[in-house]
């Protein structure tokens, strides 16, 4: 077990390449089962997700090689339909081959996915949706049994645009008899990503990041080349930490449109973020000012993904900030470890108000999922003394080396080994 010890105060500053987006490579990673071939991924992140969706794929019969962020994977040797519960329950994203596996092999077993702890994650949609298809699902104990000889195009509306759901529909509909039409889809960038991908390996699949996605099945699909899309939560994350820690910072590698929510708060807020060719420059802000009310919701709305590092910011900002949770039913553990640090917020259900305050205190805190800890990486770069932050093996499951580019960046950010009780 390690944990990060950061002494705070020194301002972020420098230029970054984001890295590939976690989001985007796990499903990608996924869709590598639906057609036998070599398949060569670039830009994919080095991340403990990445790593478990890797011996995922070993698992079921791939072939994986790894040589820094390029990724190939030939899915010849692919026979296997049960993932182990032990593999299922490392990450969220095991439940993404659900849809291609069924479409490759006819028949998948699984137990509930892992992923961050952030509330009841069902999967109910996502089982709605592949019966529809025409796979009969089966639950026996923890474990749940599909099969399908055949799968048949379909429309399904989902109740809730599902990010999770939609990718694992998507992928099981694309070599389904006939067409299958999707509406309320969610319509976040990295879908689009997956949808360029499917359509690479000769899927036809149109309508991706609009709510309504239309999927005509084709019979043959083949490996292809990619390049993973830039990750969004990862710049924004950088864009809070620079202006927390009153730094200026060039990202290149981001898609702005792909932040325009949060890029639109944090202006609001003061922060002078100007667009470059290659992402954008956030500038120094001599003042931060609250934000009366940030709701969550899916895209293009504010992402779940960037609240706790959002109520970070807000805990440094001049006034009172209101921020809701509308996605997850549990996300903001961090909060009883912001006030540790000397945070001024009140929670009253899934709304949180915050009263800025001139600079926080360095403490020892933990956490239990990934944006919660760089919402606590952030607060103990700008805290007066020193800080530990434990659940370092939860931040690792989304930001590459997040100590190595921290210091790179000007912060004091060690990785250090807990000592065996
Ligand atoms: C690997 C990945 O891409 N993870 C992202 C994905 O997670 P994930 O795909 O799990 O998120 P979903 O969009 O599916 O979940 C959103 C909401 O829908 C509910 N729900 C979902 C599926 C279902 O079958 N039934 C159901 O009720 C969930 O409990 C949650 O309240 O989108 C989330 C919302 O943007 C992000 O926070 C995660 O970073
Ligand atoms: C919640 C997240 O990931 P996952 O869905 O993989 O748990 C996240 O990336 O913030």
């Amino acid at each position: 077990m390690e944990r990060f010890v950061i002494k705070g105060g020194n301002p972020l500053s420098g230029r970054v390449r984001v890295q590939g987006a976690k989001n985007a490579a796990l499903p990608i990673l996924a869709a590598t089962v639906l057609a036998a071939g070599t398949y060569e991924i670039h830009d994919v992140p080095r991340l403990n997700d990445i790593d478990a969706m890797c011996r995922i794929l070993e698992t079921l019969g791939a072939k994986v090689e790894r040589d820094g962020h390029r990724v190939s994977v030939d899915t010849v040797g692919l026979c296997e339909s049960h993932i182990p519960d032990e593999l299922m329950s490392q990450i969220r994203s095991s439940v993404f081959l659900m849809g291609p596996l069924l479409a490759r092999l006819g028949r998948v077993t699984v137990s509930r996915p892992g992923g961050c702890a952030i509330g009841k994650r069902p999967i109910d949609l996502h089982l709605k949706g592949l019966a529809c298809l025409g796979a009969e699902v089966a639950e026996e104990g923890d474990l749940i049994k599909c099969r399908a000889p055949a799968l048949t195009g379909a429309e399904i509306k989902l109740d809730f645009p599902s990010v999770g759901a939609t990718e694992n529909i998507m992928m099981a509909a694309v070599c389904a008899e006939g067409e299958t039409v999707i509406t309320n889809a969610a319509r976040e960038p990295e879908i689009v990503d997956l949808a360029v991908f499917l359509n690479k390996m000769g899927a036809k699949v149109s309508g991706a990041g609009e709510s309504t996605i239309v999927i005509q099945g084709v019979r043959e699909m083949h490996a292809t080349v990619h390049t993973i899309m830039p990750d969004r939560i990862v710049a924004g994350t950088l864009l809070i930490a620079a202006g927390a820690t009153g730094g200026e910072l060039v990202l290149d590698n981001v898609v702005p449109e792909n932040l325009a929510s949060v890029i639109a708060s944090l202006r609001q807020m003061g922060l002078r973020i100007e667009m470059t060719a290659e992402g954008v420059r956030v500038k120094k802000s001599p003042v931060l000012h609250g934000i009366p009310h940030i709701m969550t919701a899916p895209y293009p709305g504010f992402p779940t993904d960037m609240q706790p590092q959002m109520i970070t910011l807000l805990s440094l900002s001049q006034g009172t900030s209101r921020v809701t949770e509308a996605i997850f039913d549990s996300r903001l553990k961090h909060v009883d470890e912001l006030r540790r640090m000397g945070a001024e917020i009140r929670q009253e259900r899934d709304t949180v108000t915050i009263h800025g305050v001139k600079r926080l205190t360095g403490a020892s805190v933990s956490t239990t999922d990934l944006r919660a800890g760089a919402a606590l990486v952030i607060a103990a770069l700008t805290a007066k003394g020193e800080s530990t932050v434990a659940g370092v093996e939860h931040i690792d499951r989304g930001y590459e080396r997040l100590d190595e580019l921290i210091r790179q960046l000007g912060g004091q950010m060690n990785r250090v080994a807990l000592k065996k009780q």
